[in-house]
C-alpha cells in the first residue's frame, strides 16, 4: 500500500499544494476530498481521465514524481554552503601539505603559481569535493563536514559550477531559448523574465552586445564567456564556483566578479593575471602541486591594484587602436 496516493486528497493537498495545481492543470475539478487518490481515479468516468490525457497509472506515477521531485528542491534550497574547507595533502614529491583553509559565503579566492604547479589539479579536487582519494590527497569540507556521497555523484546537485575556457556548443539554439531552457530545468518562478535579466547582464559585461536571438554557435568568445557567468550568477543553483582565468578579450572581470560574489557565492579563480589575483580576498600560492602560503591581499597591494588598473588601460587602448589600424608613434604616457 502506498501511503501518498491511498492519503485522503484532502490531507494530500494540504500537505503537497503542488498536487492541487497538478489536477487542476489536467482540467479535474475539485475533487471530494475524503477520498484517496486512487480510490477518487477509480471512480472517475473513463471520458473524464481520457480527457485529461493520462492514463490513471500515469496520474498516479506522475503525482508521486511530482511530490518527490518538490521535497528534493526544498532539501537542495536548505542545503546552504555557508563555508568550505581545504585540508591539504601532498604535493608532487609527495611532502605533507599543511594547510587548512576555510572560505565562507561571497568570498574570492585566487590561485597563483607557475605553469604546471597544480593550479588546475587544485581546482579539479574542489570540483570532485575531493576526500583523499585523488593524487594530491586533499580534503574538502562543506560547512565544516564531510559533504554527504550525493553532493559528490549526483550531477544534478551539485554544489559546484565551473566556468571553463573553451564552450563549445552542440545545439543551435538562439541566447533567449538557451537560457529558457536552463530557466526550466531549474523551475525559477518567471522564466522570461529571469531570461532578459540573464542577457542583458551578459550584455552588460561584454563590449560586444549581442541580441537575444542571436544563436549560441554565433557569439565570440567574450559573449560566450559573458553569458556563461551570467548564467551561472543569476541562474545557477550551485554555491561554489571554480574559474579557470576569465580571458582578458571582450569581459568586464571586475563586473563579473562582483556579480558572482553578490550571489553569496565562494568563487575560486586560477590565474596568472595580476588585475585578477589582486581582486581576490586571498591567493593561495601553489608550487611543485602543493599549496606553499595562502596570502590576505593587503592594503598597499589594493593601492596598487587601481594603478595596475589605469596601467592596463592604456595598455587596453593601445591593443585597440592597432586593432583599428592606426599607428603608435607618440610617446606613451603611463599613468603614475
Ligand atoms: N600534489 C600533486 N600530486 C601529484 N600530481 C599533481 C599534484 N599537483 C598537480 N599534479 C599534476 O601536475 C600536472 C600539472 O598540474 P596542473 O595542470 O594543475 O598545473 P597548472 O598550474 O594548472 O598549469 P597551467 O598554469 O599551465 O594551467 C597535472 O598532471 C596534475 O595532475
Amino acid at each position: 500500500m502506498n501511503p501518498v496516493i491511498d492519503l485522503p486528497l484532502e490531507r494530500l493537498t494540504l500537505d503537497h499544494p503542488c498536487v492541487s495545481d497538478f489536477l487542476a492543470s489536467l482540467g479535474f475539478s475539485e475533487p471530494d476530498g475524503r477520498q484517496s487518490l486512487r480510490h477518487w481515479l477509480d471512480q472517475l468516468a473513463d471520458e473524464d481521465i481520457l480527457d485529461a490525457g493520462m492514463e490513471r497509472h500515469q496520474i498516479l506515477d506522475h503525482v508521486q514524481r511530482l511530490i518527490r521531485e518538490v521535497q528534493r528542491m526544498e532539501q537542495d534550497r536548505h542545503a546552504r554552503v555557508d563555508s568550505l574547507t581545504l585540508i591539504g595533502g601532498r604535493n608532487k614529491q609527495g611532502e605533507p601539505e599543511p594547510v587548512e583553509i576555510s572560505v565562507r559565503a561571497g568570498q574570492i579566492l585566487c590561485i597563483v603559481g607557475p605553469t604546471g604547479s597544480g593550479k588546475s589539479r587544485l581546482l579539479a579536487d574542489i570540483e570532485c569535493l575531493a576526500q583523499g582519494d585523488t593524487p594530491t590527497g586533499r580534503r574538502i569540507l562543506v560547512n565544516g563536514q564531510t559533504p554527504a556521497g550525493d553532493f559528490r555523484h549526483a550531477l544534478d546537485r551539485k554544489l559546484v559550477a565551473q566556468l571553463s575556457q573553451n564552450m563549445n556548443f552542440v545545439v543551435d539554439l538562439s541566447a533567449r531559448e538557451f537560457i529558457g531552457m536552463h530557466a526550466q530545468c531549474r523551475m525559477v518562478n518567471e522564466p522570461q523574465a529571469m531570461v532578459e535579466r540573464v542577457i542583458a547582464c551578459a550584455n552588460d559585461l561584454t563590449g560586444e552586445k549581442f541580441s537575444p536571438e542571436t544563436s549560441v554557435t554565433q557569439l565570440s568568445g567574450g559573449q560566450t564567456r559573458a553569458l556563461m557567468i551570467a548564467d551561472v550568477a543569476l541562474l545557477s543553483a550551485s554555491p561554489v564556483v571554480l574559474i579557470d582565468e576569465i580571458e582578458n578579450a571582450g569581459v568586464d572581470r571586475q563586473r563579473a566578479l562582483e556579480l558572482l560574489v553578490t550571489g553569496e557565492k565562494i568563487v575560486f579563480i586560477s590565474t596568472h593575471d595580476p588585475l585578477l589575483a589582486l581582486r581576490g580576498d586571498r591567493r593561495i600560492v601553489i608550487r611543485n602541486g602543493g599549496i606553499v602560503d595562502v596570502l590576505t591581499t593587503s592594503a598597499l597591494e589594493r593601492e596598487n591594484l587601481n594603478r595596475i588598473e589605469a596601467v592596463d588601460a592604456t595598455l587596453m587602448n593601445i591593443r585597440d587602436r592597432l586593432r583599428r589600424g592606426l599607428r603608435i608613434e607618440e610617446p606613451v604616457q603611463w599613468p603614475q
